[in-house]
């Protein structure tokens, strides 16, 4: 932000005092700027040079921007791209680099010059920045991206975007200097197996022709990916339906095209027939139509945790696959952060720089969490290992911006990326007037709960430690420090504050419809910490009557919360809304847990203290199941399903242990294969120690158990066929 001070006349310009760089806020931050004089109003008249030969999205903004100011003579803005005669004398100071630009500001003109259309476009997105208070800093900068393809994927299980999230999304690109979009929602039929080979409907062509011309106008390179793996056979029949469909798509004004070999299981898998497919593509397609920019894949090893060295599946993608064909890679892990020794391992695999494919803020493993903090985690020293980072967001676009618009900062300029600045100048972008409510929202739901990945994030952090203390002091039976409890009761209010005016604020409509749930969550939240404090207070005072009426009131918020996170966001995956869930929420279970057991001892009473938490224990010896967690609800204890393939060993197995043998009234398990039975089995224990086969009827790929009326303690899936096996875990549930 440009922060005008007191102007001085001189000269017919306005002169403020000179700003220095470090107040000049930019997104993202350029390689390097120096503000070299005074602020300057902006001129009555602007004289255009170089226009009619200029990057034509760039001189639009431009018109915008100077919109009634222009004249014959003026105030000179000169622009164009290296090469353009116009900026002929300027050309040696934009850096021979792709997407570069120079920018210089004093009062007597604006220089911009590209290294070529996107350059100047981006420098463009600058000046707009700078303008925004209403004045020009003289300045000189020179800039250009650290990372050559950088952007999102939207590449997630679940609800694709829908079209106007689609739009805003390639407008936010165009602004935040973000240049690719790869277009690849598992959920798309006409992306994914079988229909991959079908041409998409009329309508749905047309609204794809219309994003594509808006990326375009973006400088947006919008990427199509098929996802043929599944059912994908290797012949030509297939090989050419294919070409035809990417042929479609080309027609669409597609000139970008990713292949996607990600969680799949059987014949798709082998990397031999891949890399034949893909360098065929590349000769036939590629290669033959000119104008389409290199060829991206996903491997189906797109992560270390599953690369097999014996099988070579990377080594020999990267010895067969063309050298210009782009090899995408998710880290360590399916959702990990970035580090340098991880780039050096796969870039030697694969024998070229990885194209980054980083899950984050990717929900689809944890779809009652919204993931709205900084980001962070990812090495700052690692731009030059790599060709490309994408994001891949949640279901939520317009809240999945948070991280889009850090990644954005993070991939232009790496070294000097600062996640909370992004952070906070993401928030600002998102909601302009009411950033400060999305703010104390935004800080509380950020990490990601229990999850398969063992992927976590900070949240809440400056009251977190506050938290700890108060709670270790109240525990102590020693005086709390009043100031804590001021600090914890201040944020609970405020809590409740920003949830209300969240809820009417007209900044971000999309936004805001989208995360609904969540913020009323938040709000009925602040208002169980702000009554449980209260009740601490009754405590103090001994004011019994008082106690009664605020623990009723918690009981009944609790039960409010409990409610509308049982009827909000329904999915078979994580069904549910959860804020707050690593620290303000497990604060005010274990606060009003003690403030009940403490009014009940002083008082002679028993009130109910409820827990929120699973009793429940899931036992098992497969890596990519044992940290699911378990989601417990009114009346079911279910497994997380997951959305990749399980690998499972032979005696293989997934236990739900119960707290205590209970007659159950269902057993479901769902594992994505109609053969089943023929290799695994549902078993079950009264005391577990002995286990017995459950009969079972099966409802296409759906085992349901024919209840005994026995007490059951545990409840185990089994691959009881002595050799490994691959299969989803699409549902494991217990109807208690
Ligand atoms: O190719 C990389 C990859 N494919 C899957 C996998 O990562 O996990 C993501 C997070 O669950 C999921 O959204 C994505 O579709």
């Amino acid at each position: 932000l440009i922060k005008t001070v007191t102007g001085v006349m001189a000269c017919g310009f306005l002169f403020n005092s000179a700003l220095n760089a470090q107040e000049i806020m930019l997104q993202p931050r350029p390689q390097d700027m120096k503000v070299i004089g005074k602020s300057l109003t902006l001129p009555e008249h602007v004289q255009l040079i170089g226009a009619d030969n200029a990057d034509t999205d760039a001189v639009n903004i431009l018109k915008d921007l100077f919109a009634g100011r222009m004249a014959k003579k003026g105030f000179k803005v000169i622009i164009g791209e290296k090469g353009d005669k116009a900026v002929k004398k300027y050309a040696r100071l934009v850096p021979q680099k792709p997407e570069a630009y120079y920018l210089s500001i004093d009062d007597k003109k604006l220089v911009l010059v590209g290294s070529d259309e996107r350059g100047t476009f981006y420098g463009m997105q600058t000046v707009s920045q700078l303008l925004k208070e209403g004045n020009l800093p003289q300045i000189n900068i020179t800039d250009y991206p650290d990372v050559r393809y950088r952007g999102v994927v939207e590449g997630f299980y679940g609800k694709p975007w829908s079209y106007e999230d689609r739009v805003s999304q390639l407008k936010f690109y165009g602004t935040n200097k973000l240049n690719t979009y790869i277009y690849g929602p598992k959920n798309d039929p006409f992306h994914s197996s079988p229909n991959w080979r079908k041409p998409y409907p009329q309508e749905e062509a047309a609204r794809m022709a219309e994003l594509v011309k808006l990326a375009k106008s973006n400088k947006v390179d919008f990427v199509w990916a098929i996802h043929p793996g599944q059912d994908i056979r290797w012949n030509d029949e297939d090989r050419e339906l294919l070409l035809q469909k990417f042929g479609q798509m080309y027609d669409l004004g597609i000139r970008s095209f990713a292949v996607f070999f990600d969680d799949i299981s059987g014949e798709g898998t082998d990397p031999l027939k891949q890399a034949e497919l893909l360098n065929y593509i590349d000769n036939q397609f590629v290669k033959v139509k000119k104008d389409v920019t290199p060829l991206v894949m996903c491997p189906t090893e797109y992560n270390k945790s599953w690369a097999n060295l014996e099988k070579g599946y990377l080594r020999t993608l990267g010895e067969k696959l063309n050298p210009s064909i782009q090899i995408m890679w998710t880290g360590d892990r399916v959702v990990a952060d970035i580090h340098r020794d991880g780039m050096d391992w796969i870039n030697t695999q694969i024998k070229r720089p990885a194209y980054i494919w980083w899950n984050f803020p990717v929900t689809d493993y944890v779809r009652d969490h919204l993931l709205m903090g900084p980001v962070y985690g990812n090495d700052t020293d690692i731009a030059q290992t790599m060709s490309g980072f994408v994001a891949n967001p949640m279901e939520h676009a317009e809240a999945s911006k948070v991280a889009i618009y850090g990644v954005a900062d993070y991939t232009w300029n790496m070294e000097k990326y600062d996640p909370n600045a992004a952070w906070q100048g993401s928030l600002k972008a998102i909601m302009p007037t009411n950033y400060e409510a999305l703010r104390v929202f935004a800080s509380h739901n950020s990490d990601l709960g229990v999850n398969g990945h063992k992927y976590r994030r900070e949240e809440s952090v400056i009251i977190k430690p506050v938290t700890e203390r108060f709670l270790t002091a109240f525990q102590s039976e020693s005086a709390y420090p009043k100031d804590d409890f001021t600090t914890l009761e201040r944020e609970f209010k405020s809590i409740v504050v920003a949830s209300d005016i969240l809820l009417r604020s007209k900044d971000n409509d999309l936004l805001i419809k989208d995360i609904n749930p969540w913020i009323k969550q938040f709000g009925l939240l602040g208002q169980t910490g702000a009554a449980v404090m209260d009740m601490l207070r009754d405590l103090e005072t001994s004011d019994k009557e008082s106690f009664k009426l605020d623990y009723s009131l918690v009981k009944e918020l609790k039960e409010q919360m409990f409610e509308l996170d049982a009827t909000n966001n329904i999915n078979p995956w994580q069904p549910g809304v959860k804020v707050g869930s690593l620290v303000l929420v497990p604060f005010v279970n274990n606060l009003y847990a003690q403030a009940t057991e403490r009014y009940n001892k002083q008082f002679g009473e028993n009130l109910a203290v409820v827990y929120d938490y699973c009793p429940h224990t899931l036992l098992s010896n497969i890596s990519q199941v044992k940290s699911l967690p378990l989601q417990l609800k009114e009346k079911t204890v279910s497994l997380s399903p997951s959305n990749e393939v399980i690998k499972a060993d032979k005696d293989a197995f997934i236990t739900i242990q119960l707290l205590k043998a209970t007659k159950l009234r269902s057993i479901e398990f769902n594992a994505g294969k109609a053969n089943l039975l023929q290799w695994g089995e549902l078993q079950f224990t009264t005391d577990g120690e002995n286990w017995q086969a459950l009969a079972c009827e099966q409802d296409g790929e759906l085992l349901k158990a024919t209840m005994g009326k026995e007490s059951v303690k545990a409840v185990r899936f089994l691959n009881k066929s002595g050799v490994p096996q691959e299969f989803y875990l699409r549902k494991f549930t217990l109807g208690l």
